[in-house]
């Protein structure tokens, strides 16, 4: 999809996890008003606060920043209860020896970074020095104890591994919240819903029935991502199987705890309200 004069310009993570959102999305949506950008996500994070582009996946953490002028579609996001195989710290001591080492966080990532700073800091009392690089795993650990990778990055790096331990961040934080974690939410701006609300509707239809047609027939999304990323079947079976693309009651309930514990450590300047964007309740979006 290129198109020149959009209506509304929509992200796109450049990350395997949000195929199954957009696989069949083009089908569905052949129109000439809307526009794909794909990005990593923090550039996306930055894309939507500055109003070039208008709805996409972003970091749930950048949600929590500009909350007000944003609205998040129902049903969508990349979330998982336990492990997530994409959101990994590599390490060569164990996880509690590295409390207070130095730790490397990926350029790409906001949600991930805060979301370790929560489990080193609140959860095992630690104290690290933080320092950011781009995602190359050998450089990162040049001069670092662990370093996080997200998304491909994150997935390419597990299967080469031989010689770090890695810590699953799904798989931490649920084991010390008993929560549901969720990593990117769709996000709206306010002001593109109340320009196009039909559109955003379209929109938001397309992408729902791409989720189901993904879940149902994955088998030329798998095969297309053993082409692009490599891997097996099995693996990109399970990966998308792990990961769950809805937001329900208990991804909100697992996302309000993430962003409690971002404003307590101060990560975040003010309480967050998550606010749901509802078809034909657009006079609600008033602020
Ligand atoms: C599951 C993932 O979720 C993501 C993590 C993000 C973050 O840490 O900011 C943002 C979007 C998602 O890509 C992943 O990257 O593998």
């Amino acid at each position: 999809m290129s198109n020149r004069d959009p209506k509304i310009r929509i992200g796109r993570i450049n990350y395997t996890n949000v195929w199954p959102i957009y696989y069949y999305f083009p089908n569905l949506m052949q129109s000439a008003e809307v526009d794909i950008i794909e990005q990593v996500p923090t550039s996306l994070n930055q894309a939507m606060a500055a109003g070039t582009i208008d709805m996409g996946p972003i970091s749930s953490f950048s949600y929590g920043q500009y909350f007000e002028d944003y609205m998040l579609f129902p049903d969508l996001s990349v979330s998982s209860y336990g492990e997530v195989n994409s959101i990994l710290l590599f390490h060569d001591k164990p996880l509690r020896e590295i409390v207070n080492g130095r730790i490397k966080l990926p350029t790409t990532s906001a949600s991930s970074v805060n979301l370790l700073k929560i489990i080193l800091e609140k959860f095992y009392n630690g104290k690290p020095t933080y320092a950011y690089a781009n995602p190359n795993l050998d450089v990162m650990m040049e001069d670092a104890d662990a370093a996080l990778l997200i998304g491909d990055d994150a997935i390419k790096e597990s299967w080469r591994n031989k010689s770090y331990m890695i810590t699953d961040l799904g798989q931490e934080w649920a084991k010390w919240t008993g929560k549901w974690m969720t990593f990117a939410v769709w996000a709206i701006r306010k002001d593109t819903i109340r320009k196009h609300p039909e559109l955003v509707a379209d929109i938001f239809e397309a992408f729902k029935k791409s989720k189901v047609q993904a879940h149902q027939e994955p088998q030329h999304m798998i095969a297309e991502a053993q082409a692009t990323v490599g891997g097996t079947s099995e693996y990109w079976h399970h990966y998308f199987h792990t990961l769950c693309y809805d937001f329900g009651a208990e991804q909100w309930e697992g996302l309000a705890a993430y962003y409690q514990y971002c404003y307590e450590l101060g990560f975040l300047p003010k309480p967050v309200t998550i606010g749901l964007w509802e078809d034909n309740k657009v006079a609600r979006v008033t602020e």
